[in-house]
């Protein structure tokens, strides 16, 4: 780590010096804090240092600071400049350090669904977001979300935005509006031209986008995506195309098929109660003794059939998970529904309470219901609980407990490969 040569500034009337040490930028104030300390600022949550010459000549420091354990709050420092040059050139060189590989001061085409969730994502980008933008000199245009069949539904907008005109997408809304984001656009003449980030703030119910690129916690802290999406560099992650009759779109996360997908649609109107509502239909759905025949056509490499995914130590974390020595059995390659089912494609004809395939560990907070799914190794994880097998009790305790930290997938029930 290269320490940059400190800063002389003037706060009121005593020289103070700021230097960046090791990714921290520190300084001490006249008026001693609480505990005495200089302070100390990762660079990280460095979002902008400007020369502000509308009084006098001052520098302009715009960080957040952790606010709770979930939360970031923006704060300002700002002093007066003894020597302009110098100071120009430590902004530059403490930005950069701020940004590294990430752009700075980047413009956004930002969708903000209204409806989103427990409906707060317009509170939620006024409030939150917006004021993080600004200090960080990002700029945006707004579109708020309709529903389908409507002028500013995400999907259509997209379909005819000129995309060289920002740096990156936005999402202020849950799962839905980034799906009918990524159909828009892979259903453009450009689609496989196109590689501009879709960066995603959570206003939804589940959020899950959000919680497998930042934590569990993290995931759900509107400030830390935030900081992300301003910070972050961009990650690749894989598309299934899944047809469904005559219809064909694309899927970045989940395909879900029974009693989850059922206790989804079943509660929408039961947004309110936030992640909740997801149990509650699932064990409405589960004890509602629908029947869920289920024929599903997987695209099987012939000489890839069932592969060991091995290695998963290497990107998650074991404290996260301790299933070392345990790899799994994944189905290898891309998906569809109720297709014409071409030759050399695998059939898994069955009725059952789940059908569940992913690209993703989190499904929602706390369900990690896919514990080894990576963004982009081409793989698509996939579960199914069978009806003949599992008892409703046992799929209820799945659902409620052993989602939380992945342990289902070391159950016997689980375990089979398919017929
Ligand atoms: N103004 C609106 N009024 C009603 N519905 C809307 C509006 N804008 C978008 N929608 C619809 O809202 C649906 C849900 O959106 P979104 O994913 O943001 O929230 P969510 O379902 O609560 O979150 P999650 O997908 O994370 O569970 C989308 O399918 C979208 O078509």
């Amino acid at each position: 780590m290269s320490a940059i040569v400190s800063l002389q500034v003037k706060n009121g009337n005593k020289n103070i010096n700021l230097s960046l040490i090791d990714d921290k930028l520190s300084f001490e104030l006249n008026m001693k804090s609480a505990n005495n300390n200089p302070i100390s600022i990762p660079a990280r949550n460095i979002l902008y240092i400007a020369l502000d010459k509308t009084k006098d000549t001052c520098i302009r420091i715009n960080v957040l600071v952790p606010k709770d354990k979930l939360t970031l709050k923006l704060k300002e420092f700002s002093f007066q400049v003894i020597d302009e040059e110098s100071t120009q050139s430590w902004i530059k060189a403490v930005n950069s350090t701020a940004y590294k590989d990430a752009k700075q001061a980047k413009h956004f085409k930002v969708f903000v669904n209204p409806f989103g969730g427990s409906g707060k994502a317009v509170k939620i980008f006024n409030q939150s977001v917006k004021p993080i933008f600004d200090a960080a000199g990002c700029t945006y245009d707004v579109t708020m979300t309709e529903f389908s069949n409507h002028a500013n539904n995400a999907k259509e907008v997209v379909k005819n935005l000129n995309l060289k005109a920002y740096d990156a997408i936005v999402t202020v809304s849950g799962d839905g509006i980034i799906h009918e984001i990524i159909n828009g656009l892979l259903s453009r003449d450009d689609a496989l031209e196109i590689d501009i980030p879709i960066g995603t703030i959570p206003a939804g119910s589940g959020n899950a986008l959000s919680i497998c690129l930042l934590g569990n916690d993290h995931g759900v802290s509107v400030t830390h995506a935030t900081l992300n999406v301003i910070k972050g560099v961009p990650m690749k992650i894989d598309t299934c195309s899944v047809t469904q009759g005559n219809e064909k779109y694309f899927a970045f996360m989940t395909l879900n098929y029974g009693i989850l997908a059922d206790g989804d649609i079943s509660t929408d109107h039961l947004r309110w109660m936030k992640n909740f509502r997801f149990f509650l239909g699932t064990v409405q759905a589960l004890f509602g003794n629908r029947n869920y025949d289920c024929e599903l056509a997987m695209k099987i490499a012939e000489d890839n059939i069932v592969r060991i995914k091995q290695n998963y130590n290497e990107v998650y974390d074991s404290s996260i998970l301790d299933m070392k020595d345990k790899p799994r059995t994944l189905i290898n390659k891309y998906g569809t529904v109720n297709d014409p089912i071409p030759r050399g494609w695998t059939i898994l004809n069955d009725d059952g309470y789940i059908f569940y395939a992913s690209k993703v560990p989190w499904v929602t907070r706390n369900n990690m219901v896919f514990p080894f799914a990576l963004p982009s190794d081409g793989l698509i994880d996939l579960m199914m609980i069978k009806r003949n097998k599992v008892s409703k009790i046992k799929v209820a305790n799945i659902c409620s407990e052993a989602f939380e930290n992945g342990s289902h997938v070391n159950m016997k029930e689980l375990k089979s490969t398919p017929d």
